[in-house]
């Protein structure tokens, strides 16, 4: 059977972040057809149209990084009913220079985990237009819309039983959606 390579994505450089331990705690319920592996994204200069064809090192790392894998899975809280600049700052850097777009055709999945009561909803409705216009295949359904509440992660980072099944059912799903879609 084959395995797949899924770059994770995190959109938020918080030392204590709520995405990061999601992020993390689904990299534990990986079944065993993929392997995730988290992006950094945190080192990324702003995007600059000036820069195209003056890769720097840390560009061409996490387009490199984002090249070679078969999909990528995006964690993300909410900012101001949107993603946070430092998400859209890397899809940006990923999809130039134009027409080397590393982004293109690789089956995505959003998650997402914030303490309002509608879970990153909004943030993750703006990061599926981009995805589209990206061309990224990305998962429909379930939609993974988490409020942080206390108790959602043990003390050693894993999650609770009830919120494991579901979480367990995503990841899942989206191996199989990666098998399908995949180039
Ligand atoms: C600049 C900023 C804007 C925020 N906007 C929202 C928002 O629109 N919706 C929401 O549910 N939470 C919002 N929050 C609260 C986040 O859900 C909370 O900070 C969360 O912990 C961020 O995720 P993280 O723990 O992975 O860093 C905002 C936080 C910050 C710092």
């Amino acid at each position: 059977m084959s395995q797949y390579q899924i770059a994770v994505i995190v959109g938020s450089l918080r030392k204590e972040s709520f995405n990061r331990q999601l992020a993390h705690a689904l990299i534990k319920l990986a079944p065993a057809q993929v392997q995730f592996k988290e992006v950094a994204i945190g080192e990324l200069p702003l995007y600059n149209q000036d820069a195209d064809g003056h890769e720097v090192a840390v560009v061409k790392q996490f387009r490199d990084a984002i090249r070679s894998a078969d999909a990528v899975l995006f964690v993300t809280p909410e900012y101001n009913r949107s993603m946070p600049g430092v998400l859209k700052n890397a899809l940006d850097q990923g999809s130039r220079p134009y027409g080397h777009s590393v982004w293109d055709g690789k089956p995505a999945a959003v998650i997402g985990m914030s303490v309002g009561a509608i879970g990153t909803a909004l943030a993750q409705q703006h990061l599926r237009n981009v995805l589209a216009y990206l061309n990224m295949p990305t998962l429909g359904q379930p939609e993974m819309f988490l409020q942080a509440k206390e108790g959602f992660f043990n003390a050693d980072g894993s999650v609770g039983e009830q919120s494991r099944a579901f979480l367990q059912k995503f990841v899942e799903l989206f191996a199989g959606w990666v098998a399908q879609h995949k180039r």
